[in-house]
């Protein structure tokens, strides 16, 4: 029993851990070949220093020898060489026999080593004359050998019944004959006549699969190596005194000799018998027997624990009462004693509570299933001050007849891995500065938030939040500034969320909310988001201290219920829009998207498609619109972009001009304004009449802030050779608002040219006086809603009032624009107005529209 017990355990430990148990001494080595060698005498053996021997093992050896490679042999029984030649452990594995089948797994070389027969052993009196015998027979075979397969196929084809037992090994067979537990046992006539003389076995007269012997290496490995033992095969079977006669002759006299030791060991034993009675004989073979045994179990268990000792792993076997019966040196430092003094221990004596139950129900599982488990296991030291993790294997240690009757285990420690593990994921789910979820992670809760809506009507609501004006904030005081005010954002939005719901930060000042967990009714359900967005905008309302400044924050958020959309993509483009209407509508508020946002955000992107062609096609042109003195005489022109599409006719520049903004195409067209300005105006400089003559063009936030500006303007104003003077770039105050810095720099550098600036639309935004100092500004445009109820509004008279007396203090044009009738014209002039632009006076229209108003013009 316990032979049959150490096969298991031997096969357990081998099976994991592959060892090199002999190497040859490297000195003059090219090449190492791990060399696999099984218990197969005469042909194959380990020799005591572990080298390979018997015949093909010495063969391989002085093929090696004259060869230069290293040989590193790995003992291994049959089953195990075969899966570790498959797996690349091992190079080569002497004694394969070749049939077709293998010849898929394996690469063989051409001439046999050896030819070799099978044959079938057991007790005097079982006579085997062909396969018909075999009927109702427990025959032991060697696992995955060629007799196992062709007693398969015979038994098959015959319509025989009879018992097939895998073993690991010949002598594993051998062993289970000699147990009475087969009758039978089936091996090569080289390794079973050794045997069969010894314990008295007799040998079929049935001879079987014949077979030829080689050097086997895994499939497509070794081609060379193969090629040179044939070389050697075929020079040295066609030489008489040869290595390879010389070797099977000192094997085969062996051989000889053995049956010949052991006709004279029969002869006297048959003496014995007759003198002093069977008992004494059976005493011992049997102590022989046992002493072989020991012998060959001591070797591979100091082999093993050389093995076990070294190997970065924690090895272990634990009885049926889950009771250390075998620790390695790994596990043995683990537990901080020795390996005497871990066996007969359970786990209760190093782990904490929890660890032990744990580990003992992962065990249970083991032994009561009788299956292999892998499992990853976090261990806690007794003390608790160690926690560790462990890739644990555990594989279920049987009797031959099925019987659990131990566990062994191999845990490797995992701990760094999984804690790199944790690294990872913490980068490719979390943000990095916030420690929120990231978009990742925040559309993978998103799409189970969306498919549980689906499938049981959950409601559910996604929130984006956009702080308002944070670029500028983080521009002026900047980004250390700028990450620590998100951290306190993200702070203050987290304590004040459910658990169930999800803050997630996309980037930069972008939050989104997934709220989850909503009332069933949809009414109900959007009241609560509407009541959660509003305590949203209060906590970014909270002011916060930055710089030893107070600052007060907004937010723009939009939401759309999950029931807005039929996938995620949708979902997320819908609550964005709803945060763009939020935006759009003057900020700090809170938008649910509808349907409408869609119709214009569809039109909007069929109007984008429209206006990038619209340059190319050339739709776009110029309208001039004159500005006038006191004397109605022609002062300049503002000049006004316009579209006409082809099919759809003339749009707007208030629906088209934000577009171009958004996208980013009014700076090509922006350009090309200046450029078609700039040329007019050098045409201008040539004619006396209209010399003096001013355009006004507008310009956008886009333009002011692009890096490039400045070089482009000063590029156009060479080429054209236009007065730069005469040029009045129309800016509004909102633009200043965003990147004031940049904006101020590229006005300051323009002015220096000699470039003017008009601010337009004043009075209606910050009308700040601040900006009035700084800028050099040339003109104020009163905005023409002033002009508009000028004369129904006292206050709207007042603001008129107060902006042409600060123009009048600071030196400064005024100009009032959208003057429709000659009363406003009327009422402007007599409170100090002098110049004048709108429909009263002219339209917007063409060049020679413009020169019609200039008699001294000659157009
Ligand atoms: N960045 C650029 N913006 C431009 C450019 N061309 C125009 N625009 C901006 O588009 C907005 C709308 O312009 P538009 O429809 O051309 O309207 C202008 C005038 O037609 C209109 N106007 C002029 N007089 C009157 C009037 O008596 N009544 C009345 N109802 N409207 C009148 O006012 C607009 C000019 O406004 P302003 O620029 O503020 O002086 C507008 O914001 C343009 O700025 C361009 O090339 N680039």
């Amino acid at each position: 029993m316990h032979f049959l017990a150490g096969f298991a355990f031997v096969g357990c430990l081998l099976l994991v851990f592959p060892g090199i148990l002999w190497a040859q001494p490297a000195a003059e080595a090219e090449r190492t070949l791990v060399v696999g060698v099984y218990h197969n005498p005469p042909k194959l053996r380990a020799a005591e220093d572990g080298s390979p021997s018997g015949i093909l093992g010495e063969l391989l050896v002085e093929i090696a020898r004259r060869e230069g490679w290293q040989l590193q042999a790995v003992s291994c029984d049959w089953i195990y060489c075969l899966r570790f030649l498959l797996e690349g452990e091992i190079d080569l594995l002497p004694d394969m026999a070749y049939t077709e089948q293998r010849a898929e797994s394996f690469s063989f070389h051409q001439v046999p080593a050896l030819y070799s027969w099978s044959q079938l052993y057991g007790e005097g009196g079982v006579l085997v004359t062909d396969i018909t015998d075999l009927a109702n027979q427990r025959i032991a075979v060697l696992s995955g050998s060629v007799q196992q397969s062709y007693l398969e196929q015979q038994l098959q084809q015959h319509g025989l019944v009879a018992e097939l037992v895998p073993t690991e090994s010949l002598a594993e067979g051998f062993a289970l004959l000699q147990a009475g537990r087969v009758g039978l046992v089936a091996a090569n006539h080289y390794f079973g006549q050794q045997l069969a003389g010894r314990h008295q076995l007799q040998a079929s007269p049935w001879l079987f699969q014949p077979s030829q012997l080689f050097y086997a290496s895994r499939h497509g490995q070794q081609l060379d190596l193969l090629q040179q033992i044939d070389t050697y095969l075929q020079r040295w079977q066609q030489q008489p005194d040869s290595p390879y006669y010389q070797i099977l002759s000192r094997w085969g006299a062996a051989e000889l000799e053995s049956s010949s030791m052991q006709q004279h060991y029969r002869n006297l034993l048959l003496l014995m018998v007759s003198l002093l009675l069977v008992v004494f004989g059976g005493a011992l073979v049997l102590r022989w027997q046992v002493k072989e045994k020991t012998r060959h179990l001591q070797a591979s268990e100091a082999r093993l624990n050389t093995i076990l000792d070294t190997v970065d792993a924690y090895i272990y076997i634990k009885d049926k009462k889950l009771c250390y019966q075998y620790v390695n040196k790994k596990v043995a430092e683990l537990f901080q004693c020795t390996a005497d003094e871990a066996t007969g221990h359970n786990d209760f004596a190093f782990f904490d509570h929890a660890t032990a139950q744990q580990l003992q129900a992962n065990d249970r599982d083991v032994l009561d299933r009788g299956e292999r488990k892998v499992r990853e296991e976090e261990n806690t030291s007794i003390d608790g001050r160690l926690t560790r993790h462990f890739l644990s294997v555990k594989i279920p240690l049987c009797k031959p007849d099925g019987e659990v009757y131990a566990l062994c285990g191999i845990s490797t420690d995992v701990t760094e891995h999984r804690q790199q593990q944790q690294a990872i994921h913490q980068l490719a789910f979390y943000d990095a500065l916030t420690g929120l979820p990231n978009r990742r992670l925040l559309l993978d809760r998103l799409q189970q938030a969306f498919a549980l809506h689906q499938r049981q009507q959950q409601q559910g609501a996604l929130m984006f939040i956009d702080l308002d004006h944070f670029k500028d904030l983080n521009d002026t005081l900047g980004h250390a500034v700028g990450d620590e005010l998100l951290v306190d954002i993200s702070n203050r939005l987290q304590q004040g969320i459910r658990s169930c719901d999800t803050l997630a930060r996309l980037g930069g000042d972008e939050f989104v909310l997934l709220l989850q967990e909503l009332p069933d009714d949809e009414q109900r359900a959007w009241q609560r988001v509407q009541v959660i967005a509003e305590k949203v905008l209060q906590l970014v309302n909270q002011p916060v201290q930055l710089q030893q400044q107070p600052y007060q924050l907004s937010a723009s958020i939009g939401v759309a219920m999950l029931s807005d959309g039929d996938s995620v993509d949708v979902l997320m483009q819908r609550a964005d829009m709803a945060m763009y209407d939020a935006k759009g509508r003057g900020r700090n508020r809170v938008r649910f998207f509808n349907q409408h946002m869609q119709v214009e955000v569809t039109e909007r992107t069929v109007l984008t498609n429209r206006l990038r062609q619209a340059m190319e096609k050339e739709e776009l042109y110029l309208a001039y619109q004159p500005q006038f003195d006191r004397r109605q005489g022609i002062t300049g022109a503002e000049v006004l972009l316009r579209w006409q599409h082809p099919d759809h006719g003339h749009y707007a520049p208030a629906d088209f001009i934000p577009i171009a903004e958004a996208t980013g195409l009014i700076l090509p067209i922006g350009q090309w304004v200046l450029q078609q300005s700039c040329r007019l105006l050098a045409d201008w400089a040539k004619e006396p009449g209209c010399q003096h003559w001013q355009l006004a063009v507008n310009i956008s936030p886009r333009q002011l802030h692009d890096a490039h500006f400045v070089e482009q303007l000063t590029a156009i104003l060479q080429q054209t050779e236009a007065p730069a003077e005469r040029l009045l770039l129309e800016i509004t105050e909102s633009q200043l608002l965003e990147d004031t810095e940049l904006a101020l720099k590229h006005i300051h550098q323009l002015a220096a040219m000699g470039i003017r600036f008009a601010l337009d639309d004043f009075g209606t935004g910050y009308s700040s006086l601040q900006y009035l100092k700084t800028l050099p500004l040339k003109q104020l445009k009163i905005d023409a809603s002033f002009v508009r109820d000028l004369l129904q509004d006292s206050s709207d008279e007042a603001i008129v009032r107060t902006i042409l007396a600060l123009g009048q203090s600071l030196e400064l044009e005024v100009i009032a624009e959208g003057v429709e009738t000659a009363a406003q014209f009327k009422a402007l002039y007599q409170i100090g107005c002098r110049q004048f632009q709108g429909y009263y006076l002219a339209r917007p229209g063409t060049l020679e529209q413009l020169y019609q108003h200039s008699p001294s013009h000659p157009g």
